[in-house]
This record gives C-alpha cells, structure tokens and sequence, in this order.
C-alpha cells in the first residue's frame, strides 16, 4: 500500500466535513435567497453574519463568473456548489493510488487555496465580516493541501522502492 491508513481517514473526515459545510452554505443561500427574513444558525451578529456573505455579489461564481461568462452562464452557481464538486473529487481520487491522481489532487489543492485566499480577503478587507463556515473550509483546505503534498512523496518512495527491487534480479 503506497498511502497509508491514516491519509485516506483524514481525507475522509477533512472532505466529509467540507461536503457537510459546502451543503449547509448552500442551504443557507438559497433559503435567505427565497425568504429575506430567514435566520441560519451562522447569523451570530451583524459582524458575524454567514447569509450576508452568502448572498453577497461574491456568493456566486466568487463573484468573477458573472463579469466573465456572463450573469445567466452555467458556471455562475453559488461557491458552495464549486465547493462540493471539489470534496468530491479529493475523495474520489484520493481512492487511486496512480501518480496521475496524486498530481490532479494536488493541483487542484493549489487552486483551491488561491481561492481560499482570495475569498478570505473579499470576506475581512471588502465585505468586513467573520463567516465561520468560511474561516473553517479555509482551514480544511490547507489541511488538504498538506495531505496532497504528503502523498507526492509517498508514491515517489514506493516508485524508488519498486525500482531497487527490480534492479536487484
Ligand atoms: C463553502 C465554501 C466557501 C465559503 C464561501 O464561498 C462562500 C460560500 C461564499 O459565498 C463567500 C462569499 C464571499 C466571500 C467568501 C465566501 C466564502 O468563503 C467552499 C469553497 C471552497 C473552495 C475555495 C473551493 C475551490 C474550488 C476550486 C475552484 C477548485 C475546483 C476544482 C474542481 C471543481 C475541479
């Protein structure tokens, strides 16, 4: 087994808790979207508000889609839909043991930490709002980073592994 046990749980329980929170926000956007007077349980204050920032310009295609495709295109869906299509995948693969997997996984690690970034920064320095949902997938997906990052090196040991071996008879 050239990925440990412990990886595949921890991706298991990082993903999982992203799914759950990807989900919750969408919940949250399109019930607020529905009816304004609906309260999430993320609502703490007006500072702390998690549906502000949902339904905000930037709750939608990181509020890029819309200047780039277009208001109506089909990539202009809430980030929280993004946000499921990218734990599903980090679960999927995270199955395979190919080295292609691995480089996918990772690759689309980096981009989800320069999105990470960039709705961090929307969300303190544009919106001036504390989304706890938000802070939490941040965390999630740099965890995820560090795990992808990890299982480059395990694959390269058992390629080097398999190369000695096969050097030797
Ligand atoms: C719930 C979630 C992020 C939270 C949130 O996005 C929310 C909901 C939002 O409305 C928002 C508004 C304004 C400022 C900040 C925010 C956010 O913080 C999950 C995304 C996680 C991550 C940033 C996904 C990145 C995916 C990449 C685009 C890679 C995709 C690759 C594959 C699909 C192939």
């Amino acid at each position: 087994m050239a990925v440990p046990g412990w990886e595949r749980a921890a991706r298991i329980l990082l993903c999982a808790a992203g799914l759950a929170l990807s989900v919750y926000a969408f919940h949250v956007e399109t019930s607020k979207e529905r009816d304004a007077s609906y309260q999430a349980m993320c609502d703490i204050n007006a500072a702390i508000s998690c549906s502000r920032v949902f339904t905000s310009r930037w709750g939608r295609g990181f509020g890029l889609v819309a200047g780039l495709l277009g208001l109506h295109s089909v990539f202009n869906q809430p980030n929280s839909i993004f946000g499921i299509a990218f734990y599903l995948l980090q679960i999927l693969l995270g199955f395979s043991n190919s080295g292609l997997a691995a480089i996918t996984l990772l690759g689309s690690s980096v981009v989800s930490i320069a999105g990470s970034l960039y709705l961090a920064y929307i969300l303190f320095f544009v919106l001036h709002d504390f989304c706890v949902i938000c802070v939490t997938t941040y965390v999630l997906n740099f965890a995820l980073l560090f795990l992808n990052y990890k299982r480059l090196g395990y694959l390269n040991q058992a390629w080097q592994h398999h190369k000695a071996k096969a050097k030797r008879k």
